[in-house]
């Protein structure tokens, strides 16, 4: 049974800057993927790749489709038009979600802002600020910075924070908007191998890479979403089509 069934979903946005104007990155698409399954999202900029990210995540809600999850705790429900409450909840247990781009939260340590997020869901302190560290020297993270703010973090350090930060609590289901943009490739390395150990952990996992090799490692097949409207999925590293999904 898919853990996510994607089913005709389509997102607009309705601009009024000078005259009011429709954007629908989003038309008609629909997927599937089965639990342990790491699924790639490809095309052209402005396509709509990271809109379908923040629909499963809710960051934006769906115009219309349906995008069914099989949670563990809830069964299968509908994140589309799930209420708040259950949302703020996968997110805390079930979902991850990381980009590029870190809300950073004043005068908090590294160490903390990470083992903040084992906390919240029962951790013992001492057990959640050791494994903030280990995380945290698995990300290349210099044993300095790890008392420091990551306010006054690079913009790679952030990122891997970021990353630190969702992978800490080992979601069922990880989203990850350009994970690796703006990393060194040592650090694009340590995050490789952290999603491939994820993925042999049964971790299902969606994603979008800048990179097409990083795509190319981590992805067991790839939805290729292009401007004359399709959307087609296929294997990863095969050139072979495994059936289409009409958008437009
Ligand atoms: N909140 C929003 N309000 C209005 N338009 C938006 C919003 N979010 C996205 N869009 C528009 O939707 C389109 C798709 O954006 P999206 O970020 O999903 O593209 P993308 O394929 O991820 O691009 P890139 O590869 O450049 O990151 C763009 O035209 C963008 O301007």
């Amino acid at each position: 049974m898919p853990i996510l069934q994607v089913s005709h979903l389509s997102k607009q946005f309705d601009l009024r800057i000078a005259r009011p104007m429709e954007v629908r990155p989003v038309r008609d698409v629909s997927f599937a993927m089965e639990p342990g399954q790491f699924l790639g999202i490809a095309g052209p900029s402005g396509i709509g790749k990271s809109t379908i990210l923040k629909c499963i995540y809710r960051t934006y809600t769906p115009s219309s489709g349906s995008i069914v999850y099989q949670s563990q705790l809830f069964g299968p429900l509908d994140l589309a038009a799930a209420g708040e409450r259950t949302i703020t909840h996968l997110r805390k247990n079930e979902i991850g979600y990381v980009s590029q781009f870190l809300r950073v939260i004043p005068r908090v340590s590294a160490t903390d802002v990470i083992a903040e997020r084992l906390l919240a869901v029962g951790t013992d302190r001492q057990e959640a600020r050791s494994a903030a560290q280990t995380m945290l020297g698995r990300l290349n993270i210099s044993r300095e910075l790890w008392d420091g703010f990551p306010a006054t973090f690079s913009g790679g350090e952030q990122q891997r924070i970021n990353l630190a930060r969702a992978f800490i609590v080992r979601p069922r289901l990880m989203i990850l908007d350009e994970p690796t943009a703006s990393l060194d490739r040592r650090t694009t390395e340590a995050v490789i191998e952290l999603l491939l150990d994820m993925k042999r952990q049964g971790t299902t996992m969606i994603g979008v890479f800048h990179d097409w090799e990083v795509m190319e490692r981590l992805a067991d097949r790839i939805l290729e979403l292009d401007g004359a409207g399709s959307a087609r999925l296929r294997n990863a590293n095969a050139a072979t089509s495994e059936g289409g999904v009409q958008h437009g």
